[in-house]
């Protein structure tokens, strides 16, 4: 019986794949085509062209992607019809549906159905494939009357055999298993902000990625010209997911991590938690605000300034009315400078006439020379630019930091020892918590540009009006919606549309990575709760709609700027629009592991979600306890057992930071490259990292090492520990030289 199904589906999966490689000959053919005739024609032809040929691109490079384990299930319906499910629809030449996107409506009772609430489906088969090959199936049979004698098909869950998989230190999309409460979450509406809570391992990360290519699929028109941004917490972490949207073959969406989010700079300099949470204080905003009215500065007296041999004077009030002149532009900073410098110079200029004149010198043609002469006046230039200097908001924040008598100015109100935590060298490398300042300072200096290209500057500001017009807009027509209680999504087009600014060949998300004033249509936040309020304001920016799907775990917060409840963290920049959904099951870490993780953070006074384990495991916890200076000895003398436990599974070592490089050295010694540490390692089978790396990862094995360094790291919170302990799919084994963290040990 099941030798027969097996063959039948062997067949059916075999057609859908002929379809797909017709498909893929097709778009080669058609590229072949277009490339051919390229170089021909008119001017209009050949972007046509370009647009086609980027068209089959896509689409060519999509089918490339999906290629592996295209189909996973099956659904028999009451009225007879079946209908596969697979990372793509497929039709049949005479358009005859093959196979049904995943994300369409129609599969949705794929992973909604149950036995209890049928929705119409009487049997849902998993396909489970390897290559191009159907390997296993296996049914839930959901209308009993199907289940005949010898009829109801054994094999191990698809979920399990997902869930018992060795770790590649990539993550794998979950499409084939995803489980109803996820589902629920993937397929909710796109307005308004959706707050994903779900303790580790709950498939809060998976399920963030699959609603991003749920949301792209359904409101395709709405977002794919203004894009979906996807923000994690590390390069690590952006690595490891990478390759989960395009297997569910969506290539458009904008990864970012945290330290990435200002164009031009990469922010991974580390920096004390004290000093990062007073960074990410909202009050901070102002700071910046003040830092940038530190920069439009008023001469202490009259100056005298030489203009070809005549004395000018320029006075306090002529500086400061021309400061107010500017200021009233409602301008950034850069731009608003053209107002002042234009009305000094016109007034300098005048003096320079009446001086001309009076000393009855000069004729007219002299005079039409008489403003080149103040501009170009080295005192001019000189005392303008003190008056009011061109900015970028890297110089800004940098000077801001790196002269004691700026941050003094520009920090009213803060202690001694609060100034002293924000100062640094000047040209230091930038940290997270310094991304939002720079993104506050830009965003307040505009663009530099302002007296030398003057035509491109007024486009710009012209650019940045309407923008702001458009945004203003969108608010009041959300609330409109809002108030009469309809859905407020109506205004992406909108943001589309403004978006659209220089049409060129590049592709929304292309744009979108190096314009940093660019409106998302949607944006996804993984580990949500590391995020300091700075970080949210940044974030609402980048999406004026404010329509986000926040993802994390209060309890794995670590950061110090991080969130304590949502509540607290959202409500600023969100109101009441959002929504709070929890995931409650834990597809990760065995049972023994999980619990022992949770016992120990409730030991330390914290109170975690604690979501079931789907899995129980071989092991408990494995402790070993050794001297103070034998704990790398010890990591390097465990290996063996480790490796040879998870069998050729991926295995991490999780080190408080200052024992990250000693413990790759010494291991490097005797298994060489095999090492990887930092960063874009995991291709390797054993890596080093410590607890901000290993946020949002997984591994087979974990080694922790001074379980009680990573609590006392953490200024008071679980976070560290709770997310290393909660790393493994199989095995975990501490390493301490000090007595245990509470609760570990049953
Ligand atoms: N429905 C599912 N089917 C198969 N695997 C799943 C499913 N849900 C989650 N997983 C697997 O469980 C593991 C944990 O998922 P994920 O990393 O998304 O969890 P998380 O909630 O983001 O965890 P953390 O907060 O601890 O980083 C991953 O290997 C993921 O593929």
């Amino acid at each position: 019986m099941y030798d027969d199904e097996l063959a039948k589906e062997r067949a059916y999966v075999d057609g859908l794949y002929s379809r797909l490689d017709e498909l893929r000959a097709e778009k080669v053919e058609q590229l072949g085509g277009v490339r051919r005739e390229k170089s021909m024609g008119t001017h209009q032809n050949r972007s046509e062209r370009d647009a086609f040929a980027t068209l089959y691109e896509d689409r060519l490079a999509q089918l490339n992607a999906v290629d592996d384990k295209l189909v996973f299930g099956r659904l028999d319906l009451d009225d007879g019809q079946d209908r596969y499910i697979g990372r793509i629809g497929l039709s049949s030449e005479d358009q005859r549906q093959l196979m049904v996107d995943w994300r369409a409506p129609e599969a949705g009772t794929f992973y909604q159905a149950t036995a209890f609430e049928r929705m119409g489906v009487r049997r849902r088969r998993h396909l489970m494939l390897q290559g191009r090959t159907v390997k296993a199936i296996e049914d839930d049979v959901l209308d009993h009357t199907m289940l005949v004698e010898g009829e109801h098909l054994q094999g191990e869950g698809a979920l399990l055999a997902a869930l018992n998989s060795k770790r590649t230190g990539r993550m794998n999309d979950i499409v084939g298993t995803i489980q109803s409460e996820q589902d629920r979450i993937i397929r909710s509406p796109l307005s308004g902000a959706l707050v994903v809570q779900g303790g580790p391992g709950t498939g809060k990360t998976a399920v963030a990625l699959h609603r991003a290519a749920y949301l792209l699929y359904t409101h395709r028109e709405r977002l794919q010209a203004a894009g979906v941004l996807l923000v994690g917490p590390s390069t690590a972490f952006m690595k490891y997911i990478e390759r989960v949207l395009p297997s569910l073959g969506e290539t458009g969406v904008v990864m970012a991590s945290v330290g990435n989010l200002f164009p031009g700079v990469r922010a991974t300099a580390p920096e004390t938690a004290e000093t990062a949470e007073l960074k990410g204080r909202l009050a901070m905003a102002q700071v910046v605000a003040n830092a940038v009215a530190n920069r439009q500065r008023l001469p202490r007296e009259d100056v005298r300034l030489d203009v070809e041999g005549t004395r000018l004077i320029l006075t306090v009030r002529q500086v400061r009315r021309a400061r107010d002149k500017a200021r009233a532009t409602g301008l950034p900073h850069n731009e608003a400078r053209l107002t002042f410098v234009k009305t000094l110079l016109r007034e300098l200029t005048e003096q320079l006439r009446e001086h001309i004149e009076a000393a009855g010198a000069g004729n007219n043609a002299d005079r039409s020379y008489l403003g080149e002469d103040v501009r170009s006046s080295r005192d001019v230039r000189i005392m303008l630019n003190l008056c009011w200097m061109p900015m970028t908001p890297q110089k800004l924040i940098d000077d801001m930091f790196s002269k004691p008598e700026i941050l003094a100015a520009v920090t009213p109100g803060f202690t001694e020892a609060e100034r002293s935590l924000l100062q640094r060298a000047p040209g230091a490398p930038w940290s997270e918590s310094d991304v939002p300042l720079l993104d506050e300072a830009a965003e307040l200096l505009g663009e530099m540009d302002a007296t030398g290209g003057r035509a491109q500057a007024s486009a710009e500001a012209q650019r940045k009006r309407d923008l702001a017009n458009a945004e203003k807009a969108i608010a009041n027509v959300n609330q409109q919606l809002e108030d009469s209680g309809v859905d407020g999504m109506l205004t992406a087009e909108q943001l589309a549309d403004y978006n659209v600014v220089e049409a060129a060949a590049q592709t929304s998300a292309e744009r979108a990575l190096t314009d940093r004033t660019w409106a998302y249509g949607h944006v996804v936040v993984d580990e949500a709760q590391e995020l300091s309020p700075m970080h949210w304001r940044l974030l609402v920016r980048r999406c004026p709609v404010k329509s986000f799907t926040i993802v994390g775990d209060i309890a794995q917060t670590s950061s110090a700027a991080g969130a304590i409840s949502w509540q607290q963290a959202l409500t600023p920049f969100m109101g009441e629009r959002w929504t709070l959904e929890e995931l409650t099951v834990n597809y990760r870490t065995p049972s023994q592991i999980a619990e022992a993780a949770v016992r120990m953070a409730n030991a330390a006074g914290q109170v975690v979600s604690a979501p079931k384990a789907v899995r129980d495991g071989e092991w408990e916890p494995i402790v070993d306890h050794v001297g103070a200076d034998g704990v790398v000895a010890a990591v390097v003398a465990a290996m063996p057992e480790e490796t040879a436990a998870v069998g050729g599974g991926l295995v991490a070592v999780i080190a408080p930071l200052a024992l990250v490089a000693e413990t790759t050295a010494a291991l490097r010694e005797v298994y060489g490259a095999r090492i990887g540490h930092g960063a874009g390692s995991l291709e390797q089978d054993i890596v080093v990292i410590d607890p901000h790396e290993a946020k949002g990862l997984e591994f087979d094995g974990v080694i922790i090492m001074e379980p009680v360094a990573l609590l006392a790291g953490a200024g008071g919170r679980v976070g560290d520990l709770y997310v290393a302990m909660t790393r493994p799919t199989r095995r975990l084994r501490l390493v301490t030289s000090e007595p245990l963290p509470e609760g570990i040990v049953r």
